[in-house]
This record gives structure tokens, sequence and C-alpha cells, in this order.
């Protein structure tokens, strides 16, 4: 079997100083008694053997696959040489009494009551069959000289066992105060994609996720800064939690330092009065933007480098997947040439309105439809890019005249919806009316098929219908009807204008 060697546990690092103070004054015992008594190398020799121990001790513990249980079994041992020795020697008394709380206290300490009584009666035991090997001899008392070296003795070994407990107690202190950090950094960081996730925008998961590592770290200030990957000097966003607003003129001579080192994940320090500014970039993970990540340490901190990458990683990802599930979003909600809700979009927000009255009677909904006068001769006179920026202008209006709340949808190619989830038809009438009398006098810019423009005026049919008036269901098959009936009328007026004209009018 091949021996290997590691360090061993602290626990045995730590025993190795006091077992050789012990071991060594114990032989010096040994050697002044064997000297008195004239015993001479009967005792001296074997008692050479005991300074073998604490090499012996550090090896069995080096070697062992778990060197914290072999230095228990080495503090066991520690019980059995002394005690024999004390029964060598006679039992003298100042000696088996030091040894014998040395071992006592030792075992209790690492190990409790229990292993403080098996060191006991290992001790007696071995005291009892050193004392039968050379004879039953009880000799409490041997000279003021001896008493006094075993009190120096005594008083150093404990002295040095008060050091060793103390150092061990310190950098227990330090680990736990590690472990609670380490601990605060995994919540933090298991935490910030929940938040970040929650968010329904950049900004908001930006500001979210920067109050919650705020939040975990009061003692620190933090800044996070977005910017275009085509155009850096474009910062898109930008937000920051526990700096003071003087530090950002700080942030800024970081982040032009930075700049130059784009494309590096690892961190840089700026020195400030006391403080320190630390920025990892959250490249790596970010498509269409750079990013840093800020911090502002109170102090010099230089595990903060690993764990900010580790933050910076983690923030950059969420940016990421939020940056993209924005993007589905849009591709899935809004209609592409006028960026309005899109016809899936206004019919799941009808089927809530419907669901929702049946629920609560009294909530009503409105809808108002409209469809863009001839925009088919639009076409053919001026060409489709012409139709599209008649719609686009449309949609313009539209939107300039919509609250946030109302749902404008782009529903067909010239048509127009707007749900109002919780009106009834005050708000469609409303709307209404202002389109009629306003919109005839609004004019839309068009690009002609040869290169000239045109001023056009923009023409709406309208219908509107709501839940006070029909079933929710048919509410917007009512407004339908209503929208129809407005085109025929206004298409019976223009009819002859249509026949005497060159061109449509629209
Ligand atoms: N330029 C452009 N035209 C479109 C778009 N979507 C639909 N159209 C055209 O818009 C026209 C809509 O037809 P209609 O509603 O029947 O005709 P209209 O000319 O608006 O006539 P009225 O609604 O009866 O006034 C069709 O010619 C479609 O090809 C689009 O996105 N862009």
């Amino acid at each position: 079997m091949q021996l290997s060697f590691r360090r061993p546990h602290r626990l045995a690092l730590a025993t190795i100083a006091p077992r050789i103070f012990a071991i060594c004054h114990t032989f010096g015992l040994i050697v002044w008694i064997a000297v008195i008594e004239g015993s001479g190398w009967i005792l001296i020799l074997p008692g050479m053997l005991l300074l073998l121990w604490p090499g012996v001790a550090y090896a069995l513990a080096a070697s062992a696959q778990n060197s914290k249980r072999a230095e228990f079994r080495n503090l066991l041992f520690d019980c059995l040489l002394f005690g024999f020795w004390c029964g060598v020697l006679d039992f003298y008394a100042l000696a088996t009494i030091t040894m014998g709380l040395a071992c006592l206290m030792n075992n209790l300490v690492v190990g409790g009551l229990r292993k403080m009584f098996v060191s006991a009666a290992l001790f007696s035991s071995a005291a009892m069959i050193g004392s039968a090997l050379t004879g039953f001899n009880f000799r409490p008392y041997v000279s003021n000289h001896l008493d006094i070296y075993q009190w120096a003795g005594a008083l150093v070994y404990f002295l040095t066992i008060g050091r060793v407990m103390y150092s061990q107690n310190r950098q227990i202190v330090r680990s736990i105060g590690e472990i609670k950090f380490q601990n605060r950094v995994f919540h933090a960081l298991l935490d910030l994609g929940t938040v970040a996730n929650r968010a329904t925008n950049i900004p908001s998961l930006l500001d979210a996720s920067l109050n919650h590592l705020y939040a975990h770290f009061p003692d620190y200030g933090f800044a996070v800064f977005l910017q275009e990957r085509q155009r850096s000097e474009m910062t898109r966003y930008a937000t920051v939690a526990g700096l003071d607003p003087k530090d950002e003129k700080r942030l800024k001579r970081l982040l032009a330092n930075v700049h130059g080192q784009r494309g590096k994940s690892n961190t840089l320090p700026q020195t400030d009065e006391g403080a320190r500014l630390y920025a990892a970039s959250m490249d790596g993970r970010l498509s269409f933007y750079e990013g840093w990540l800020i911090v502002k340490a109170p102090s010099r901190d230089d595990g903060l480098e690993e764990i900010l990458s580790l933050f910076a990683d983690q923030l950059a990802a969420a940016t990421e997947n939020k940056l993209l599930h924005l993007e589905l979003k849009k591709t899935a909600e809004r209609d592409g040439l006028t960026g309005l809700y899109n016809r899936g979009f206004l019919e799941s927000a009808l089927e809530m309105s419907i669901q929702g009255k049946a629920q609560a009677p009294s909530l009503d909904f409105a809808v108002l439809m409209m469809d863009v006068d001839r925009l088919k001769a639009v076409n053919d006179h001026y060409g489709h890019v012409a139709g599209d920026q008649l719609i686009s202008s449309v949609a313009k209006y539209l939107q300039l005249h919509c609250r946030d709340s109302d749902i404008l949808a782009r529903y067909g190619g010239d048509e127009f919806v707007i749900l109002y989830p919780s009106a009834d038809l005050t708000a469609a009438k409303r709307m209404a009316s202002l389109i009629r009398e306003n919109l005839p006098e609004q004019r839309c810019t068009i690009d002609t098929v040869t290169g000239e423009h045109e001023e056009l005026p923009l023409h709406l049919s309208l219908g509107f219908a709501s839940s006070s008036e029909v079933p929710p269901l048919q509410v917007f098959e009512l407004a339908d009807e209503r929208m129809y009936e407005d085109k025929s009328k206004r298409r019976k007026h223009s009819t002859d204008d249509l026949g005497t004209k060159s061109r449509p009018s629209l």
C-alpha cells in the first residue's frame, strides 16, 4: 500500500507545537528523575522513544483519509503515553496532575465530555500498566527544583494551548464571516434571476436588479450601463442604486477607460478616497449591447472581482433573455407596418372583455371600427408605397388620440379597431366625433411613383357599439355593420365625384 501525505486538518497542525513542547518537557522530567534516583539509561533510553511521537503523530494525520479523525486518535494516544510515564515515574504528583489535566482538557475541547471520560480511562489504565511494569511505587514528591520545573512547564504548555485556541477561534469567526458573505452572494444571485424575470421592460429590469443587489449589500453602490454595440457612444440604458450623484462623474471617467478594454471581462479597479470602483463587462452574453456592471466598494475588496463577474453574467443573461422575450412579444402582438397591436392581440383582448362582462355585468366595453376609404384607388394610382404611407398616417393620427388603456389595433389591410376594455359607448362616441370633425383636415404626404410628393386627405368610415347596447358577443358584429352602413352612405355621396375626376377623390 502506498502512503500519500497531504496537508492535514487544521486541528493536527494546531497541536504540533504544544505536543512537541509537552514531549520534550516530559523527556526532561524523565532524565531529571533518572539522574536523581540513579536509574540512568534504563529510564532515559525508553524516554528517548517518546521523542519520536510528535513526528509519528503528524505522519499519521497527514497520511490518513480523514486527518481530523486521525488527530482525535492521536490525542487519545497522548493520554496513553503520558499516563504510562506518570506510572513509570511513580506518580510524581505535580506531573500526574498537570499531564492528566492537559490530556483531559485537550480531549474535552475537541470531543466533549464523552471523549474526556474515554481519555481519563486511558490515562489511568496506562498509568496502572506503567506502574505495574516498574513495581508499584508511589512517590508524590521529588524535589523543590523539580516542582519549579514542572510548574514552569505546565504554565508554558497551558499558555501555548490558550494561544492555539485563540487563533483557532479567530479562524472560525473569519470562516463564519466568509460563509455568511457567500450565503448572501448565493441568495442575491439566486433571486436576481427571479427579480429580473418579473420586470416588464429593460429599464425596470435593471432598476429592480440593482435595487435587489443594493438590498443585499447596503454598504456597496451599483450602476449598470448598456451601450449599443454599433454606436458605443450611445448609452441606451443606465441605472444606479446606492450611489452618490457625485459618483457619476467618476463613473463616466471609468467608463471611458473601460471602453478601450472592450471584450475583456476582467474588472478594473479605480481608487477613490478609500472607496473603490470596480467594473465588470457584461459583453459575452449580450448580442446587441455592450454593458458594464459597476460596483463601488467601501474599501479594497479582493474577493469582489470574482463575485462581480458572476453578477455581471447573471444580469447580462437576464437582460438578453428579456430583450429576446420583448422582441418575440412584439413580433407576436404588433403589426409590422404601423407598430399597432395586430388582429390576434385584439381578438384575445376582446375575448377577455367578453369574459369580463360575463363575470361582472356592470363592466362594459366598447368597440370602434374604422376602415380607410378608397385605399385601393390610392394603391392603383400612386402605388403600394403610397398606400402604405396612407395607412401609417391614419395609424399615427389614431395613436395620438388614444389613451394607454385603449387597445388600438390594425385589424386587417385598411381596417382599424379601438377596443375600450372598461368603458361604455361614450368613449367610442367621443373618438368617432373627433375623427369626423378633424380627420378631413388632416393631410398625408405620400411619395408618388414618379418621385414627387402629394398631399392626400385622410378619410375613415366608422362604426361603434358597446356591451351596454347588445350582448357582449354581438358588439363587434354590430360595430362592423354600422361601419359598413357609414361606408355605404359615404360612397353614395362621392360616386359622382369619382366619375368626373381623373384621379381618385380622396
Ligand atoms: N398599400 C397597401 N395596401 C393594402 C394593404 N393591405 C390591404 N391593402 C389594399 O387595400 C385595399 C382594401 O380594399 P377595400 O377596403 O375593398 O377597398 P377601398 O379602396 O378601401 O374601398 P372602400 O373601403 O370601399 O372605400 C385592397 O386593394 C388591398 O390590396 C397594405 O398593407 N398596404
